[in-house]
């Protein structure tokens, strides 16, 4: 294994994944810290975590515990992918979390922070993230729930997470061909932590040579791009991924509003749908009568508890937020256990959390990266069993995201 990677979650994880496979690298993503080493032919490995809303110390244990796991595999560069919108508190865990890294890596060299992917709208400019033509602040990712982003300058962002001097590498400078040197320079002034403008994948390749020989790069699945290349030369895709036929189903735990269009889109296509009340669970709703329901070939059944922030709301305010959450992602969980025992072998997952809890329901351990359904989602497949996955962040996908999954799934 030539590069390892750190996911700070699921859906996150195979984001980078696709971006690692599309380079050209056999790309495997683990499911946690592996138990075993790696198979010989395996380029590229993710450790997917579920690190971003942790307590920051156990995010730097389990992160830690990752890289260890990957420098056995001989891995000469490390990448640690956290969110595009670069979801975290004031506590952390990105800066914490890169702080670890550093210190284990005991290297001094630079560190590029970038979070840009363009492919879906998240740029950075003059160290200021914007999605689409809106800072971060002002682009509904003020209102998370759980990681407000209220503050666009990723520099000050990460000065709260970290004592240490943060660093810039201006657009201007990239675009003059000097992005290694100011990356040098900057380091060398004691600026390790180096936020990274970048607003095309062109900026992303030119950042991944001038990272050539860094032990440490952080960023979204965009600072990916550029990497397979200028560690594999001649990379070239080895993977014998191919498609799973059989009974589909997609489950949606994710209230973003582009799922909640897509869902819309699932509806006037002619799927099946099946929507589930947070109280009717709460009151024991069983999961075995809703796969009984979407059982019988239906045009692709899809499950989802997918909401309005009002209806959101209203729910949370009766139950409280962590029962609401424990209580759908515990059904989605036993969902997807008892359709795998069922033979449904493809299964689609809407939202991080969500598909966290899906994951850790199937017993998967290791998942190979297919292709691209849209960017920043592969269609997965589970090592060694007849068992496809999408995996889809709550932002991503255009609006037939769900059929087009499961055909993609299929290999078609
Ligand atoms: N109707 C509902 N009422 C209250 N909570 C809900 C409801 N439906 C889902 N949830 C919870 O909301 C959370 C949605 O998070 P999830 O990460 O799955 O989706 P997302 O936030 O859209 O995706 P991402 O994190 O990838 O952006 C989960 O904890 C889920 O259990
Ligand atoms: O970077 C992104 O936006 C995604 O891969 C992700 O991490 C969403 O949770």
């Amino acid at each position: 294994m030539i590069l390892g990677a750190i996911g700070d979650d699921f859906t996150g994880s195979s984001d980078l994944g696709l971006t690692l496979a599309q380079g050209g690298m056999r790309t495997v993503q683990y499911v946690g810290v592996p138990d075993k080493p790696a198979a010989a032919d395996v380029d590229a490995g993710i450790i997917a975590l579920k690190t971003r809303s942790i307590p920051a110390a156990e995010a730097v244990r389990q992160s830690l515990d990752a890289l260890h796991w990957l420098q056995d595999q001989g891995c000469k560069q490390i990448i640690f992918k956290y969110c595009s919108t670069f979801d975290s508190t004031p506590e952390g865990n990105i800066g914490p979390v890169i702080e670890a890294l550093i210190d284990a890596l005991e290297t001094d060299a630079p560190v590029i922070v970038c979070p840009a992917f363009p492919a879906t709208g998240r740029t950075v400019y003059q160290g200021h993230l914007f999605v689409q033509d809106r800072l971060l602040s002002e682009s509904g990712m003020e209102n998370h729930p759980l990681t407000p982003m209220t503050d666009p300058d990723l520099r000050r962002v990460l000065a709260l997470q970290t004592k240490r001097p943060i660093g810039h590498l201006p657009l201007a400078a990239l675009h003059a061909g000097l992005a290694r040197k100011t990356l040098l320079d900057e380091a060398e002034a004691g600026r390790q932590i180096i936020v990274c403008d970048a607003v095309s994948n062109s900026d992303l390749l030119v950042l991944g040579e001038a990272a050539r020989g860094f032990p440490l790069v952080t960023g979204g699945s965009g600072i990916g791009l550029g990497l397979p290349s200028v560690l594999q030369a001649n990379a070239k895709d080895k993977s014998s991924w191919s498609g799973v036929s059989g009974p589909a189903l997609a489950l949606s735990g994710s209230c973003s509003t582009a799922t909640r269009n897509q869902i819309a889109a699932h509806k006037a296509a002619g799927g099946a749908q099946r929507k589930v009340e947070v109280d009717e669970i709460i009151e024991g709703l069983r999961p075995e009568d809703l796969l009984d329901w979407a059982k019988d070939n239906k045009p692709l059944p899809l499950i989802y508890s997918s909401d309005d922030p009002q209806a959101v709301k209203a729910a949370q305010s009766r139950f409280g937020q962590a029962r609401c959450a424990e209580a759908v992602e515990g059904f989605f969980a036993a969902l997807a256990s008892q359709a795998i025992d069922r033979g449904f072998t493809r299964l689609i997952s809407a939202g991080g959390e969500t598909s966290g809890a899906v994951v850790g329901a199937i017993d998967a351990t290791a998942l190979a990266i297919g292709p691209m359904i849209d960017p920043g989602v592969p269609a997965l497949k589970l090592e060694g069993r007849k068992v496809a996955l999408a995996l889809k962040s709550g932002n991503f996908g255009s609006e037939d995201f769900f059929f087009k999954a499961a055909q993609v799934l299929e290999g078609r």
